[in-house]
């Protein structure tokens, strides 16, 4: 799909230094160039983040700073990624809600002010204990007991109304737990699910803080990064919903322990639940249902379980040998 053709596209991409910005921007960048794509965080960058295109300060809380940035570079498109996720989140309400609540009600008000298009990401953690679980479908009960998932659906609501009164172009996928290599995850529920990972090759020993038969929607981070950018740049047209589900694959640990076990049979995985993480995985869906993104903007995903583990256990290798580590 052409997306703003002959347009100078200028995106900024605020919470960038987390798990998923880093990544997004290197696709943004070369589709539109790179320093048409603005990473924005309040943590210091790596040098190879500094080194592949523009990066500033911005505290999403700093709504004069945020337009600043906004009116000087000409932005056109906001990706609002900064968030406290739920694990954190239960851990400090009082700093969760003003940055999950608050800084989207900042980046709202600046995408109304300046005609932006805004893409902020929600999660399984939108739904709660009385959501149906197997599948949760886009529209239905959410009622989540988090205050990471009260702010995801005050999140979707504030998008779809803002859309409906005044025409701001917001689009919003609920992803499941993302899993990559190069960024380490930011404190949520389905961390282990990275975390295995890296203990297969380094320890050969996990211990887990969730139970082993505990199901939850996972999804490998290229799949996450393609479904953004194929959702940012489809057609209004096509779109029946602001929030759509997106879905690759559920699993258990003791499932994905099995499958890391084809390549690595010495893995050890033992289990200590935490109470905090385990209530909230126990009150999420177990599979999404996402045919509306499939029907409406062609979504699919490329990697099962099988193609996760394969390239989660080749990724790792490859990094532990580049920084001279050991590999169990
Ligand atoms: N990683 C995952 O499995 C999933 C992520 N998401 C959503 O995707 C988005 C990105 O998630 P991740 O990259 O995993 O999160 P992360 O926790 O790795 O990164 C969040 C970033 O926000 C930044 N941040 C915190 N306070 C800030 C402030 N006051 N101003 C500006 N930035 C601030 C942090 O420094 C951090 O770099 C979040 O909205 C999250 O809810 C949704 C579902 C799954
Ligand atoms: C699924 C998410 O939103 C995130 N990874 C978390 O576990 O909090």
């Amino acid at each position: 799909a052409v997306f703003l053709t002959n347009v100078c596209v200028s995106c900024v991409c605020a919470g960038g230094l987390g798990q998923l910005g880093i990544g997004l921007a290197q696709i943004l960048r070369e589709q539109y160039g790179s320093e048409n794509v603005i990473l924005s965080d309040i943590k210091k960058p790596p040098s190879h983040v500094l080194n592949r295109g523009p990066f500033v300060y911005a505290d999403i809380l700093d709504y004069k700073h945020l337009r600043e940035l906004v009116v000087n570079n000409r932005i056109t498109w906001l990706v609002h990624y900064s968030a406290l996720l739920s694990a954190v989140g239960e851990a400090n309400v009082a700093l969760a809600r003003k940055i999950n609540i608050t800084g989207l009600h900042n980046v709202l008000d600046l995408a109304l002010e300046n005609s932006l298009r805004i893409f902020v990401p929600s999660t399984i953690g939108a739904f709660g204990p009385s959501s149906p679980r197997d599948p949760a479908p886009d529209l239905c009960v959410q009622r989540p007991r988090t205050i990471y998932g009260v702010s995801k659906v005050h999140c979707e609501l504030m998008g779809e109304y803002l859309h409906y009164k005044y025409g701001l172009d917001f689009r919003c996928l609920r992803y499941p737990g993302v899993i990559s290599v190069n960024t380490p995850p930011g404190g949520g529920t389905t961390d282990y699910a990275v975390q295995i990972f890296h203990d297969a090759l380094s320890t050969g020993h996990h211990e887990c803080y969730l139970r082993k038969e505990t199901r939850l929607p996972m999804m490998h981070i290229s799949d996450c990064h393609r479904a953004t950018v194929e959702f940012m740049q489809a057609p209004q047209c096509q779109l029946s919903l602001r929030t759509y589900n997106i879905a690759a694959m559920s699993f258990t640990p003791e499932e994905v322990a099995q499958e890391i076990r084809k390549h690595l049979p010495h893995l050890k995985v033992t289990y200590n639940p935490d109470s905090v993480r385990q209530t909230i995985a126990d009150s999420w869906p177990v599979r999404f249902d996402d045919s509306n993104a499939r029907r409406d903007w062609g979504w699919e995903p490329a990697f099962g379980l099988q193609e996760l583990v394969s390239d989660m256990l080749q990724s790792i290798r490859n990094k532990r040998a580049t920084d001279g580590l050991s590999i169990s």
